[in-house]
């Protein structure tokens, strides 16, 4: 017996129910040796023209949690049942029915249900007793019509992020940095949530056992690397959607470049949800066997290998993300190692005061930070800082002599969001700055914020960032966010430097064509270019950094600051 090729299947599965992609196809993609699984092509020449569609997707191949539900509440074979069970049992097992949590839980569902039946061999019994017996009326509540494209999903080996990487050197070269914290947590997130929807999930197998935390952890992959969110695309206009999360078969096969040809819209038309339509960059002729991009948007690198595993060589949106630094985090004394119990016998009474001291000192920064945090959240403002590429030298704002201007309004010349400089505030401001939380507000939940001897009200950003820029002292404040971040760059450039690596992994030479390239040759090569990015854009950053902080040293309130400081200093 002959088997139809997948994706044969699937391309007849789509004209079947209605999709239309005239002059295209999908084939296997590569970039030099990466490849990039399958891709949309041009099967030949054709013109793109604005506003004129290229590819359509009627509503009802598209997946989302209503149509999961509808399956679970309907469907009358054996695996729609067990769908049921498992629907059901994740909502009575405490799972709230609603929100983006559920909608991603109920297409994992659908994704592990499509895979348990997409190999004859993972079949169940039960299954074959409903053949020929039960035909759905609705076919989409049957699992065969979903099959043609559950089997030309890319399996574990096709996903390859981070997450997969356990015991690579390449997750070792990512040590000390965001990215390397957000695996672990997502690693630790998946595993707890396996764990406790496994009850659930392991009756669409019978309890077989194949439903693994890898296979989980595909599903959640998967999901990720190709769900769209119509919520996202429908803000700012006067539509709504009952479900955010889509998968939507033909679209989710194409690629992401910057330089995109096309981008997807949802269509209000009743024979179709979603199309794609050429970008106005790239309208003209298209030669025949060329591949079409999406952009899947504005990503940085961290980003891009996360959710997708690849990376951007000069990826033009790179940008380093950082947990604030908060100022009293590096305040906090140094605490020497050592027996406790012994040193304390042989302490002096001196040494015994500065000890005491430093320990009081310790907890004040502790409480300061938790206030920051807690002020932070109230702003709606995260704990995270990112720091953009800086504009190529030149396009960054310049006066006659060719130094770089003072913005007040844009005084990081964009290397920082508005919520980032806003951040930043609260990570270098102080109580002698009059800053912190007063007790005033009584208990904790409802605190109160002074700065600079005013409340801060109502507790929004605009009253702190209007606060902020009403200190006397302003301009040395925004001088103080210059110097930590400086500090932090500073460092970020040790660690990423091959001294501070060395022994751990070495750097691979650039993959050629032709070369023998094995998995963890791929994930070497993609650390190395996001390394590179980081390093390039901390460079840049430092060096943009260093001449802001000169600019601004030059006001007369930061010099007169200076001098107060260094007579206070000189007095003690
Ligand atoms: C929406 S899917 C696109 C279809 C996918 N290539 C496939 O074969 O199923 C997204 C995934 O395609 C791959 N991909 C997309 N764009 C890429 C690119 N520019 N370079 C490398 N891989 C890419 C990544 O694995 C990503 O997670």
């Amino acid at each position: 017996m002959t088997r139809t090729d997948p994706l044969d299947a699937f391309k007849a599965w789509l004209s079947e129910n209605g999709a239309s992609f005239p002059s295209l196809s999908f084939k296997a993609s590569r970039s030099g040796c990466e490849s990039r699984g399958r891709g949309l092509f041009t099967t030949n020449r054709i013109t793109l023209e604005e506003g004129k569609s290229i590819a359509t997707v009627p509503a009802k191949l598209v997946i989302n949690t209503s149509l999961v539900v509808r399956i679970a509440k309907y469907g009358r074979t054996t695996p729609a049942k067990k769908l049921a069970q498992c629907v059901d049992g994740l909502r009575k097992g405490g799972l709230s029915a609603e929100g983006a949590a559920w909608e991603r839980v109920c297409l994992l569902v659908f994704l592990l249900w499509g895979w348990v039946y997409s190999e004859p061999l993972r079949e169940e019994t039960g299954r074959e007793r409903d053949s020929g017996e039960i035909v759905e009326e609705d076919p989409a509540l049957s699992i065969d019509f979903w099959l043609p494209y559950v089997r030309i999903l890319p399996d574990i080996d096709g996903l390859d992020t981070p997450v997969f990487w356990s015991g690579s050197p390449a997750l070792s070269l990512l040590k000390g940095m965001e990215l390397d914290d957000a695996v672990r947590a997502k690693k630790l997130k998946l595993t707890r949530e396996y764990s406790e929807l496994l009850p659930h999930l392991s009756i669409l197998d019978n309890a077989k056992g194949r439903i693994t935390l890898e296979r989980f952890m595909w599903a959640d992959g998967v999901f990720w690397s190709r769900v769209l969110s119509f919520g996202s695309a429908l803000e700012g206009t006067d539509t709504t959607t009952s479900d955010d999360y889509h998968l939507v078969p033909l679209v989710d096969f194409c690629n992401h470049s910057f330089d995109q040809h096309i981008g997807w819209h949802i269509s209000e038309s009743a024979s179709c949800r979603v199309e794609l339509r050429a970008v106005d960059m790239a309208v003209g002729d298209v030669a025949a066997d060329t591949e079409l991009f999406i952009s899947y948007g504005q990503k940085p690198n961290s980003e891009l290998l996360f959710i997708h595993g690849f990376v951007v060589p000069e990826n033009p949106f790179e940008t380093l993300i950082v947990p604030a630094p908060f100022i009293e985090g590096s305040n906090v004394p140094f605490e020497p190692d050592g027996d406790e119990e012994s040193e304390e016998r042989e302490l002096s009474e001196e040494a015994e005061i500065e000890r005491e001291e430093r320990k009081m000192q310790k907890i004040g920064a502790q409480i300061a930070i938790k206030d920051k945090l807690q002020f932070l959240s109230l702003l709606g403002l995260r704990r995270v800082i990112d720091i953009s590429r800086p504009p190529m030298s030149g396009n960054v704002d310049e006066d006659e002599q060719g130094e770089i201007e003072v913005d007040m309004n844009d005084p990081t010349k964009g290397l920082l969001t508005d919520d980032g400089l806003l951040a930043m505030y609260v990570s270098v401001l102080t109580a002698e700055d009059g800053f912190g939380r007063t007790d005033a507000g009584g208990p904790r939940d409802n605190p109160e914020y002074n700065l600079g001897g005013h409340k801060i009200f109502p507790l929004t950003k605009e009253t702190f960032s209007t606060l902020v820029q009403a200190l006397p002292h302003y301009e040395v404040i925004r001088l103080r966010v210059f110097a930590v971040l400086l500090d932090m760059i500073n460092f970020r450039l040790y660690e990423l430097s091959g001294e501070y690596t060395q022994g751990r992994a070495t750097r691979t030479a650039p993959l050629k064509e032709g070369d023998v390239i094995t998995t963890e040759d791929m994930r070497m090569n993609k650390v190395e270019v996001f390394r590179e990015g980081q390093y390039d854009l901390l460079v840049a950053a430092f060096g943009l950094l260093q001449t802001l902080q000169e600019r601004w040293a030059e006001f007369d309130v930061v010099q007169e600051y200076l001098t107060a400081i260094q007579a206070g200093s000189d007095d003690e």
